[in-house]
């Protein structure tokens, strides 16, 4: 490391005591694996898989997905490609419960709740639930995430609709049309009583600036509106790229004649329209509702309707679906309802219904989903880059668990990530999740995969802190070095300890491939497939003949041995990376060598 190496603090602790009692999934048969090929140095392809999120039925047969909303045609064909596909639309929660255990994939709009019951019941079966469409309020995040299971959702495909029904609704309340067309239809002709309001001119506020929102904003732009924006993470640059000031929510409240939501329903946001915000907006303000119920106080509406606060309010969505028969805001004369419809044109279902089935579909084959909402999202271009150290990282976390005397004792561990890159340029998610999976698949039962890698280590006490080493150099690579220490342990190989007292091990990629660099303070260069045996040795001429023959002799084919020693002739540890596991007595010669101080095998 270049002496200008300048240590960048991201320690992220992921060990705190906020969950209570859990059951999580045991290990899935037959996980499903990602296949990663590359060239080993001119000789055979080396291929490693490994596995992020385990999918596949146990016995290799057709995966079974529970489409318990209806969902587009052209979702399905993509779906019954793969597996068997059981669409039951009306189930109550009990008919769900039973079934889910015999399903390895879910998918639901926003009618149906995925809740904890849901993945208990589901026995460590249900992998993935896909939500068609946006919104994932209807699904209980932390306990998927608990059982190990991936959320993903549909997320672009249905915004333009729900842009163009929320620009509906607003012109809609404007001019009366709901309330006319009842009228007219019921034998009347009440010109008078139905003028409406004009939209060209008016400010509207759109609380939510993110897909729909943003397509909103252009719409009422086109419209000839002053357009204002709320989102407290919106980027300014985007807002001021079609000509919307970002304001403070206040602000907002306190200018808009129109307000339109399209923000989640997340504790934040829920009733953040309620008696306190309405009483600071303008008298004759219209709301506008397409993003979700709970993000409006409803009976707090009622009462800013009545007050003349709030002269209309156009609403899809509503607290609970469907509302009341008596709900007093739906037959609030001044209220415009809609049936939750703002994703349902028929290309937006269409697209909704390929998205969602691809993304579980890939989910299903292992793939990294690109809308996974419980587990990082890693482009491909990010992952295919990524690849080889995520097999390293994995392999280091093993590595440096067997390295652990009674390895169940692991507590804390330190990954320092040296890099020439900027720090914000490595997501260091993926790795941190594998190293984890590595470290405790070797001492436990327990499945690991990308989504419940964080909670599992919370859950085991496990303490992961992580370090960012900023090295000089080109940054072609995305990372130099990865270096996994394990602390207050004890060794069953004292060599891998490093002057701190962890263990410590060290990895780099070498031309796509993973190698172990580093064993406690002793450098070594050996590739990180197969298994490895390490001896600490004095130095002398002879060893590695003596090691080769004795597993010559007992048909072990060795693939790469390493020497690194402090000082010639001095103390030394010999790597020797194997592919066939030797047998205890071929480990006992080798433990007998008079020059051999101590030795371990390791697997990978
Ligand atoms: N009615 C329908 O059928 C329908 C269809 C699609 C989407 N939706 C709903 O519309 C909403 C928006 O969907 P999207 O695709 O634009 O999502 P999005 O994630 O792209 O945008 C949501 C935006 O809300 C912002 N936000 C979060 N907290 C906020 C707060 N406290 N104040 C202001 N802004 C906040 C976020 O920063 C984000 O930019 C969601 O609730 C979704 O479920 C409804
Ligand atoms: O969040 C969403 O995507 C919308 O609310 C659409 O919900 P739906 O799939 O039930 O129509």
């Amino acid at each position: 490391m270049s002496a200008a190496a300048a240590a960048a603090a991201s320690s992220i602790s992921v060990a705190t005591n906020s969950f209570k009692n859990v059951t999580l999934s045991s290990r899935s048969p037959l996980p499903s694996a990602i296949s990663v090929a590359f060239p080993n140095r001119g000789r055979n392809t080396l291929r490693r898989r490994f596995v992020l999120i385990s999918c596949t039925a146990g016995d290799g047969s057709r995966p079974t997905i529970l489409v318990a909303e209806k969902l587009g045609e052209a979702g399905l064909k993509v779906l019954e490609a793969f597996a068997n596909v059981d669409c039951s639309y009306n189930m109550t929660p009990e008919d769900l419960n039973t079934k889910i255990s015999l399903c390895d994939a879910l998918i639901v709009r926003s009618g149906t709740k995925v809740d904890r019951a849901v993945f208990e019941s589901s026995r460590g079966r249900l992998k993935v639930v896909g939500r068609a469409g946006v919104g994932i309020d209807n699904v209980d995040l932390s306990a998927a995430t608990e059982f190990g299971c991936l959320v993903v959702n549909a997320p672009t495909a249905n915004t333009i609709a729900a842009a163009e029904h929320g620009i509906a609704l607003m012109a809609a309340m404007a001019r009366n049309v709901a309330q006319s067309d009842a009228s007219v239809k019921a034998g009347e002709w009440k010109r008078n009583k139905y003028v409406g309001v004009s939209l060209v001119g008016k400010t509207l506020a759109v609380l939510g600036f993110g897909k729909v929102g943003t397509e909103v904003a252009r719409r009422a732009k086109g419209l000839g509106m002053r357009v204002i924006a709320h989102d407290p993470y919106a980027p300014a640059d985007r807002a001021h790229a079609i000509g919307v000031d970002l304001v403070s929510f206040d602000e907002a409240l306190a200018t808009a004649d129109f307000i339109s939501l399209h923000m989640p329903l997340t504790p934040t946001t829920s009733k953040i329209l309620n008696d306190e915000t309405f009483a600071k907006m303008k008298k004759g303000v219209r709301i506008v509702n397409v993003a979700r119920g709970g993000v409006i106080d409803e009976d707090a509406l009622v009462r800013a309707l009545d007050s003349g606060i709030v002269a209309q309010a156009a609403l899809d969505v509503f607290t609970k679906e469907p509302p009341a028969k008596d709900s007093k805001l739906v037959q609030h004369e001044r209220v415009t309802v809609t049936p939750h419809l703002g994703a349902s044109t028929m290309e937006a279902q269409e697209g909704v219904a390929i998205e969602i089935a691809e993304a579980v579909v890939g989910a299903l084959n292992g793939e990294l989903a690109a809308t996974a909402v419980n587990a990082p999202m890693v482009s491909a271009e990010v992952l295919t880059e990524l690849k080889p150290y995520v097999v390293l990282a994995e392999k280091l976390g093993r590595l440096a668990v067997q390295l652990v005397a009674g390895g169940s004792g692991v507590k804390n561990v330190k990954i320092t990530y040296a890099s020439a890159r900027a720090t914000d340029d490595l997501d260091t998610r993926l790795l941190r999740a594998m190293i984890t999976k590595g470290i405790i698949e070797p001492i436990s039962d327990v499945y690991v995969n990308l989504v419940n890698a964080d909670f599992t280590a919370k859950q085991r006490g496990l303490r992961l802190s992580e370090e960012r080493v900023l090295l000089d150099g080109s940054p072609e690579s995305p990372l130099e070095t990865i270096t996994v220490q394990l602390g207050n342990v004890e060794s069953k190989f004292a060599s891998s300890l490093s002057e701190s007292g962890e263990v410590k091990v060290e990895g780099r990629v070498k031309d796509g491939v993973p190698h172990l660099t580093k064993v406690g303070s002793f450098e070594v260069d050996v590739t990180l497939e197969g298994s490895i045996i390490l001896c600490r040795q004095v130095d002398q001429p002879g060893m590695i003949g003596t090691v080769g023959s004795i597993l010559g002799e007992s048909n072990v084919n060795v693939n790469f041995m390493s020497v690194g020693r402090i000082a010639p002739r001095k103390q030394a540890i010999m790597a020797i990376g194997v592919d066939d596991q030797p047998s205890k007595d071929t480990l006992k010669k080798i433990g007998e060598i008079p020059a051999v101080e101590e030795f371990v095998f390791l697997k990978l």
